[in-house]
């Protein structure tokens, strides 16, 4: 009894501290927040970056001695071997490879901000798309992106449908999409429209004009205006600043629509130190004087910074788990089905071949006969009602489901109790049916592997179309080539047909001279008879 009691005042013991260590574990951990910058180049993304982190973290474009701070290279698709993974985009400028077609590459920078007034710690992550827009065909940017996105939601996806979690598992989606708006004062290109529209499919776009002072305040009204309309006229579902007039307080109904209002920001930024009334602060230095990147009279930086890194940076990572992952999650657990059970897909893109999944479980030695099959398909079917995702996927409290703020609310899902969010307690829960419990666990075997199997499948894809188009332009040139051979050999048959008759017309003057020689022997001998005779008169 006493035993009893001890082991169980301890176990609760235990239980208390593990929590309390966890939570300062969290704290000391930090919040980890995820954004991109995208935009053509020389947008100013790289000044923003460095300006919004006090720091050199993103080295210019051909900058000398940037190979120290090298990003890592996530992803990168190459058309014309001209290396685009950053290190050699940026490092140096090489004039024998301009003409080619960089390709894309999506670079990852890490930095950890502390706020100094409560020490607590931001885990940054910056991603930065080096090539994006440089291209003739910007297809294989957008192709770039959204595959490196989807590969991130499949992966939380995966992990989300396993029983047994991995606890190093790390959420690597991306919370914020910053789109540099080439600042041409004409509204928005065909390449803004179009990436906007595509990436706001998975990311929160937060559209923004960089280099603002090279515009006047008129300029800029009218700029920001007409992008405005643009975004309104395409249809783009960039992020957007709400509230609820019911559940909101007032000063963040107050507080958004003034965001809604100056949208789209623009910014001045700056990595050099200058002196204003006294006063050191980032700024650009002009001939006739000098701008405070904070000063709000002439720049949104500062309100941008603490829309991204403070007040909006919950409300951007619950959207991209509750609206644009769930929104990801759901078309893809209905194109696993409706594959397996006939029905045409919904997906615009459709992956590669999704449409043996037997076979394809089978290759990763897990064998599921027909029966399975038609209990995966049952059960993710179900799915949607019964697979949620964990509290250690989104380091969000569980607490905290989308609120009506959020830009699309109606759609979101219904809050589901915080127990039910955990697959590995319903898998064990007694009160679910057999029947029901092995269907989860087919699930959770088998759709981490279908979605393997799927990324694989799509980048073989890419390779094989990147071969083919190869093999396409090899041909092209062995024909060119083949074709110049021929030429050549044209040309040196007439050379030497030429050089025979020139030949033949030296031959014939030769002819000539030695009849003129014949015809000057003649007079020679003429002239010689002539003199002879006249000697022989004479004597
Ligand atoms: N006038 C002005 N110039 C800026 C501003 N921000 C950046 N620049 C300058 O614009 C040039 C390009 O800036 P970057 O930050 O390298 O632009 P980027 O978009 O990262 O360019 P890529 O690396 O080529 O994609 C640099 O000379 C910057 O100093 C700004 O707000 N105003």
């Amino acid at each position: 009894m006493l035993t009893d009691t001890f082991s169980f005042s301890t176990t609760n013991m235990y239980n208390k501290e593990s929590a309390l260590l966890r939570r300062k574990k969290d704290v000391k951990k930090g919040t980890k927040f995820t954004f991109m910058v995208c935009g053509a180049m020389g947008t100013g993304k790289s000044t923003f970056i460095n300006s919004l982190v006090h720091q050199h973290l993103v080295p210019k474009r051909f900058e000398h001695n940037a190979s120290d701070s090298l990003p890592k290279t996530l992803s990168f698709f190459n058309i014309e071997g001209a290396a685009v993974d950053a290190s050699s985009a940026r490092a140096s400028f090489d004039p024998e490879s301009v003409h080619l077609e960089p390709g894309i590459a999506i670079t990852e920078y890490n930095i950890e901000l502390v706020d100094g007034s409560d020490s607590s710690k931001l885990m940054l992550t910056i991603l930065d798309t080096p090539g994006f827009g440089d291209n003739f065909d910007n297809e294989v940017c957008f192709q770039e992106i959204s595959n490196y996105v989807e590969n991130q939601f499949d992966s939380v996806l995966a992990e989300e449908t396993r029983i047994r979690r991995n606890p190093r598992f790390e959420d690597t989606r991306i919370h914020a999409c910053l789109y540099f708006i080439t600042p041409t004062g004409h509204g928005l290109r065909e390449l803004d429209v179009e990436t906007m529209k595509r990436l706001s499919k998975y990311l929160n776009v937060i559209p923004i004009i960089g280099r603002a002072d090279s515009f006047t305040p008129s300029e800029l009204k009218l700029f920001k205006q007409r992008i405005v309309s643009d975004i309104a006229r395409y249809n783009i579902p960039v992020y957007q600043f709400t509230y609820d007039e019911d559940e909101d307080d007032e000063e963040t109904i107050k507080e958004n629509k003034f965001l809604a209002s100056i949208q789209p920001f623009a910014v001045v930024a700056s990595e050099e130190d200058v002196i204003i009334d006294g006063v050191t602060t980032k700024g650009r230095n002009y001939p006739w004087g000098s701008v405070d990147i904070y000063n709000p009279a002439v720049s949104d930086f500062a309100l941008l910074k603490s829309v991204l890194l403070g007040s909006h940076l919950q409300d951007l990572k619950d959207l991209t788990h509750d609206f644009l992952y769930e929104m990801y999650r759901t078309e893809r657990l209905t194109s696993v089905t409706s594959e397996n059970s006939g029905i045409p897909s919904t997906r615009t893109r459709e992956p590669p071949s999704l449409s043996n999944l037997a076979a394809i479980t089978a290759s990763q030695s897990i064998t599921p006969n027909n029966e399975n099959d038609k209990i995966l398909h049952e059960s993710l079917k179900s799915s949607e009602s019964i697979v949620q995702p964990v509290d250690s996927i989104s380091d969000k409290s569980a607490s905290t489901v989308a609120t009506p703020t959020s830009k699309q609310s109606s759609v979101f899902r219904k809050s589901v109790s915080p127990s039910k969010y955990d697959g590995a307690s319903i898998a064990s829960s007694p009160t679910i049916p057999q029947q029901q419990r092995s269907q989860l666990r087919i699930l959770s075997e088998t759709v981490p592997y279908v979605l393997k199997h799927e990324r694989l499948a799509s980048r073989q894809q890419k390779l094989q179309e990147l071969e083919n188009r190869s093999a396409k332009e090899l041909s092209l040139r062995a024909a060119a080539l083949e074709k110049k051979a021929t030429e050549l050999k044209l040309r040196e048959k007439m050379l030497l047909k030429q050089l025979e008759q020139g030949k033949q017309l030296d031959g014939n003057a030769s002819e000539v001279d030695s009849v003129h020689i014949k015809k000057e022997e003649t007079l020679t001998n003429l002239h010689s008879i002539v003199s002879n005779s006249t000697e022989d008169g004479q004597k």
